[in-house]
Parts: C-alpha cells; sequence; structure tokens
C-alpha cells in the first residue's frame, strides 16, 4: 500500500481555524463514529506542582469542579463546536476514548476515576474507582491516564497511571478481570515494566494494546487477552518521553514525543510507523505556533491527525499530503 513506503508525509492544514478555539489544558481527544473530533480540556483548572500532595491526594477540592463544558464536540472540517458537554463533573481531565458505540470513556486524575458517559447525558453511566481516592487495587486507581474498549468483547483497559505502574482489565459491565505491568527497577526498563503508562492505543487487526510508557520514552504492545507483552518500539529520535500513541486499521501507529529537555537533541514532534515493523515512516510540527506539551493524538483511516497541547492549549490538524495535493489542484 503506497502510505506504507518512503513517499508518505503530513502537513498542517494551515487553513484550519480549530487552533483558535479557547480551551483550557487539552488533556485528550477521540473520534466519534461521525468522525467528529471530540476534545477533553480542563477550562479554568490546570495541574501544577500545587494540585497533589506527596501521597497523589487532591489539593483543590475548593475549586469545585470545572464549571465550563469539558467535552466539546467540533466539525472536523471548519473546526465548529457542534455540541458541548461535561461541565460541573471533573476536577482534572486526563483521557479520552470513545468506544464503536459512540460512548465517551475518560479518566479524571483528581478524581482518580474513570467515567463511561453517553454523549448526551449529563450523568455518567458507570463509573470505576473511589472519588478522590488514590489506591492501588480492583477498586482505586492511582491519577489514571487512559481508556482502551475492545470494540469485539467490550472489555475495558485503564492505563493506571501516574502513581501506579499497571493496565487494568475490566469486563463490559466494569467487574475487574486481571491486571499486568510492574514499576520500573533501577538499570534498563524491562518488558511490562511501566513509569507512566500515558495512553493506550487498541490494535484490532492484531488483536493488541498498545501503552505510551511515557518517561522510559518507548512503546509497549501486549497481547489483549492475556496481557502479554508481544513488543516494544523505541526510537532515539523519541528522546527521554513517549506521551501518546494512536492506531489506525491498516497498520499505521501515530505517536507525539516530550518536550525537550534543555541540552537534548530530540525534538518535540509527531511520528508515523509502520506497526508491524515499528520503523518510523514520517514525523511532522506543526507550522503555526510550535509543540510546547503534545499531550494527546488521534488518527483517522484517511490519515487525519489532531494534536492536543496541555501547554500551548490548543489542537492543530493534519492530513497526508498526497490528500493536500488533490486539495491544492
Ligand atoms: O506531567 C504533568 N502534567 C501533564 O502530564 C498533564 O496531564 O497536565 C505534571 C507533572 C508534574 C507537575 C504537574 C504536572
Amino acid at each position: 500500500e503506497e502510505v506504507l513506503d518512503g513517499d508518505f508525509h503530513i502537513e498542517e492544514v494551515v487553513d484550519w481555524p480549530g487552533i483558535n478555539i479557547k480551551l483550557g489544558q487539552v488533556s485528550g481527544l477521540a473520534l466519534d463514529p461521525e468522525y467528529n473530533l471530540v476534545i477533553f480540556h480542563r477550562g479554568d483548572h490546570v495541574w501544577d506542582e500545587n494540585s497533589f500532595d506527596s501521597r497523589f491526594v487532591y489539593q483543590q477540592r475548593g475549586l469545585g469542579p470545572i464549571e465550563q463544558n469539558t467535552i466539546l464536540v467540533i466539525d472536523p472540517s471548519n473546526a465548529a463546536v457542534l455540541h458541548s458537554t461535561g461541565k460541573n463533573l471533573f476536577y482534572l481531565p486526563h483521557g479520552l476514548s470513545i468506544d464503536k458505540d459512540g460512548y465517551y470513556w475518560v479518566t479524571d486524575v483528581a478524581l482518580h476515576q474513570v467515567f463511561k458517559l453517553g454523549a448526551h447525558d449529563k450523568a455518567p453511566l458507570l463509573t470505576l474507582g473511589m472519588a478522590l481516592q488514590p489506591g492501588n487495587d480492583k477498586n482505586h486507581f492511582c491519577q489514571p491516564t487512559d481508556v482502551a474498549v475492545d470494540p469485539i468483547t467490550g472489555t475495558i483497559y485503564v492505563s493506571d497511571g501516574y502513581c501506579n505502574s499497571r493496565i487494568v482489565q475490566f469486563s463490559p459491565n466494569g467487574m475487574f478481570i486481571m491486571q499486568w505491568g510492574e514499576e520500573t527497577s533501577s538499570g534498563t526498563p524491562k518488558s511490562g515494566q511501566f513509569l507512566i503508562p500515558h495512553s493506550l492505543a487498541l490494535i484490532p487487526d492484531f488483536a493488541q494494546l498498545c501503552v505510551a510508557d511515557r518517561e522510559n520514552g518507548r512503546i509497549q504492545c501486549f497481547r489483549l487477552e492475556t496481557g502479554e507483552f508481544t513488543k516494544e518500539i523505541k526510537h532515539k529520535s523519541f528522546g527521554r518521553e513517549l506521551f501518546a500513541v494512536s492506531y489506525v486499521p491498516g497498520g499505521l501507529l501515530f505517536a507525539v514525543n516530550g518536550k525537550s529537555y534543555p541540552g537534548d537533541v530530540e525534538p518535540v514532534q509527531g511520528f508515523v510507523m509502520n506497526f508491524s515493523t515499528g520503523e518510523i515512516i514520517d514525523t511532522f510540527v506543526p507550522v503555526r505556533k510550535n509543540f510546547e506539551m503534545p499531550h494527546d493524538i488521534v488518527a483517522s483511516e484517511d490519515k487525519t491527525v489532531y494534536v492536543g497541547d496541555a501547554h500551548a492549549r490548543t489542537v492543530w490538524k493534519f492530513v497526508s499530503s498526497e490528500k493536500m495535493e488533490h486539495r491544492s489542484v
């Protein structure tokens, strides 16, 4: 297929007005069944060094939940806000994914919870974790980062989290099934060890789940059924941190890395990889503004890619250049 060889290039759609949408810290992006872009952002709340104590207990409850709508549904072509929801529910939004039935699955690192929401509902349909109580067992998370739902079985996978190092598997109705993963010990990180499992990409074609193992600067993939390690994808150009992954049926894996530390040579950028070989096919950066903390990435089958930035508080749209050429003709 032509996209898996060298002539594949991703470029920003520089006339897409979405970068002007007024947003808080953008934490999660997803596409709904109509290919609308859905943005999960923090409104007027921010995650900074005062947000948690040393035991990961959220310190800013007094602020109350975010009063703005934290979930925006955006028209992919003209970036119009089609629908917004999610006010007075969350304290620190993090991950967002949308299942094949169009339900939203979100995580909140302050509440240490995972929620299933209908696109037009106010109250969650399912809640996992105990509000504001960090923990590490069958019904407590610690700053859970993302959710992925198997389109075939409905099985729920949660990446948990900043202060745990595991992937937790639940049945479609939220019963704990099993977990895998452990803290990274000193020395070279081993397979199945994590240092902030930060983002999930479910790979239906290969029955695998890939995890952005953020502070280990790598992607690890596992068998959906068993949690058995299948492969690691790691490149020097990732630098120290790999923040997010997104898979497109047909074999492409997209990712964004973390901002460079002073003295690092690897720039902050997006990556397009061949899932099967792990090879990098292309890298990309925005033309307008700069990546500051690209926090999530989502891609669709037609190679449209969105990146959301928690520090730049913006979302960019990218497309593959051959598509761009048709557009320019
Ligand atoms: O990583 C951090 N935040 C991001 O992931 C995010 O989700 O905003 C963070 C780390 C230390 C202090 C405050 C924030």
